[in-house]
């Protein structure tokens, strides 16, 4: 890439992308413009405008399952099936009048009081969304109560929430898609118990709980009232939820204005995926570049390296949207799929990464591909151009490197002598050449928010259609589900030695401490 950049001063203006506020600089990735032409090449012989049609028009993408991926009908998008939207539309006014109920102390508890504390309740694409956006509105939005996330079925989480809440003020989400997952139904059981502990067995605990579902019979089986049930359509895929009833919490909290900026930061972005020609459109560009990272350079990790705070827990969200959509190895036909699908995504807030992993990107062996993402206010504080700061210096130092020559001449200006010049420089080198995106955003607010969680929803799309994989289903995931619960059940189905080993290591080590 050094050489790349020398010989060609515009390279920054050609590998860069700006829409709608937003700025995509790609310059810093391992591509020619050749590269690129057999990339968008690529996408056109995969036939990715009819795949988007497809989603769009809410044919069954998601293939194994028989089911639409209508997430952008959820954030009103024009161009999906209008009777979609519909249905989002009628659950929408339902949360309106809840939320409104609540913010007016309409809505109360068993004894009367106001509802102050909403705890939601719900795990992967139940949580980590909801989650991300109330960390990153907080610092800067008024709340109207305090909101509180459990998703561990470790109690230590739950439990230093219930120890500082008021039970006759405290409302529970419980946010499942199947309304069968173990941990989100032990942390509302825990719920249920600290509520019928504090308010007592006879206090209608019904003013406690709303449920958020596809599967509203067990939610009214669990004691949740039908007018506190909001159902999350079929079509609408757990780690792509966020826009739907899943978003009550953040109602709650920030209030429906917020929730609708949000909405249209990702239905903006819908209309640019949509319309903008493939070589200007920021969600194929990304994922076209991941492609080029994953498959034909075998890259095998994707940090993400949010420059801000708030966005601390998008590497977490990120993880679940791109690992269990397109973490798959089969086609269409159930066939090998014969090349790398997604990477390992991982990371966290620039900054504190710096000091902890960014030494392998260094000098590893390994090889990973980079998106820093960077909030630009318009009027930033000194925090804010240290934070700018760090993120280019990153940028541009895993892409320049440090050559041997280059150690050398440093290490002769803290005036080492020759001798110890020559032992340590190799260890200063660092190879460069190290691929990364900028991803420019206009601050952290509601709106760029729903630009950005489109951006990567879409990028995730473009990806699995073209490696030709499932992005919509995760059946990997249930093989672990079923086995932890037939361990929980004590059935020795499908027992190795280690796990019969382990098992009854632990029954000694529980036995002694008991
Ligand atoms: O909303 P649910 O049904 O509780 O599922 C939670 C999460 O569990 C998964 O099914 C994987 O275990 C995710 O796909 C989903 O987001």
């Amino acid at each position: 890439m050094r050489d790349l950049f020398a010989g060609d001063a515009t390279r920054f203006e050609r590998f860069s992308c700006a829409a709608d506020g937003l700025l995509l600089d790609y310059s810093k990735q391992r591509i020619t413009s050749s590269a690129m032409a057999e990339l968008l090449a690529l996408a056109d012989e995969a036939g990715l405008k009819d795949g988007i049609a497809a989603m769009l028009s809410g044919e069954p993408v998601n293939f194994t399952e028989n089911r639409a991926a209508l997430h952008c009908a959820a954030r009103m998008f024009e161009l999906t099936p209008a009777a979609a939207r519909a249905e989002i539309a009628a659950t929408r006014k339902r949360l309106d009048t809840f939320v409104a109920r609540v913010h007016a102390g309409e809505f109360v508890g068993a004894t009367g009081r106001p509802i102050r504390h909403v705890v939601h309740l719900g795990i992967g694409g139940s949580d980590l969304g909801p989650r991300l956006l109330a960390e990153a509105f907080a610092p800067s939005l008024p709340t109207r109560l305090e909101l509180s996330f459990a998703a561990n079925v470790d109690d230590t989480e739950i439990r230093a929430i219930l120890d500082r809440a008021n039970p006759a003020e405290t409302l529970f989400i419980v946010a499942s898609k199947s309304f069968s997952t173990a941990e989100t139904l032990f942390n509302a059981r825990a719920a249920r118990a600290w509520l019928a502990a504090a308010l007592g067995a006879d206090a209608d605990l019904s003013r406690h709980f709303v449920a958020i579902s596809n599967n509203v019979a067990a939610a009214a089986a669990f004691g949740i009232a039908e007018d506190t049930t909001f159902p999350m359509p079929e079509w609408i895929g757990g780690r792509f939820s966020v826009w739907s009833a899943i978003g009550l919490p953040l109602m709650l909290a920030f209030g429906t204005e917020v929730f609708d900026d949000f909405l249209a930061g990702g239905r903006s972005m819908d209309t640019h995926f949509a319309t903008a020609p493939f070589a200007a459109n920021l969600p194929v560009i990304a994922a076209l570049l991941g492609i080029w990272n994953a498959t034909f350079l075998g890259l095998d990790g994707h940090a993400v390296l949010p420059y801000s705070h708030r966005l601390r827990s998008l590497p977490a969200y990120l993880q679940q949207l791109e690992m269990e959509s397109n973490g798959k190895s089969v086609d269409h036909q159930g066939q090998p799929v014969g090349w790398q699908t997604a990477p390992i995504i991982f990371g966290g807030p620039g900054t504190v990464g710096q000091h902890a992993y960014h030494q392998l990107f260094y000098q590893g062996t390994r090889k990973v591909a980079f998106d820093f993402v960077l909030p630009i206010c318009a009027t930033p504080s000194a925090t804010d151009r240290s934070l700018f700061g760090n993120a280019l210096a990153q940028s541009a130092a895993l892409m320049l490197g440090r050559t041997l020559d280059e150690a050398r001449t440093e290490l002769r200006a803290r005036g080492i002598d020759d001798a110890e010049v020559e032992r340590l420089a190799p260890h200063l080198v660092c190879a460069g050449n190290q691929p990364s995106t900028t991803l420019l955003m206009p601050s952290v607010t509601p709106f760029t928010l729903g630009q950005i969680l489109a951006l990567y929803e879409h990028k995730v799309f473009v990806q699995g259609w073209i490696w030709g994989i499932n992005s919509f289903d995760q059946y990997g995931v249930e093989l672990g589900k079923n086995m932890a619960r037939d361990i929980e059940a004590g059935s020795d189905r499908q027992r190795d030695s280690s796990t019969v080993g382990l098992l009854a290591a632990i029954d000694a080590m529980t036995r002694k401490a008991g």
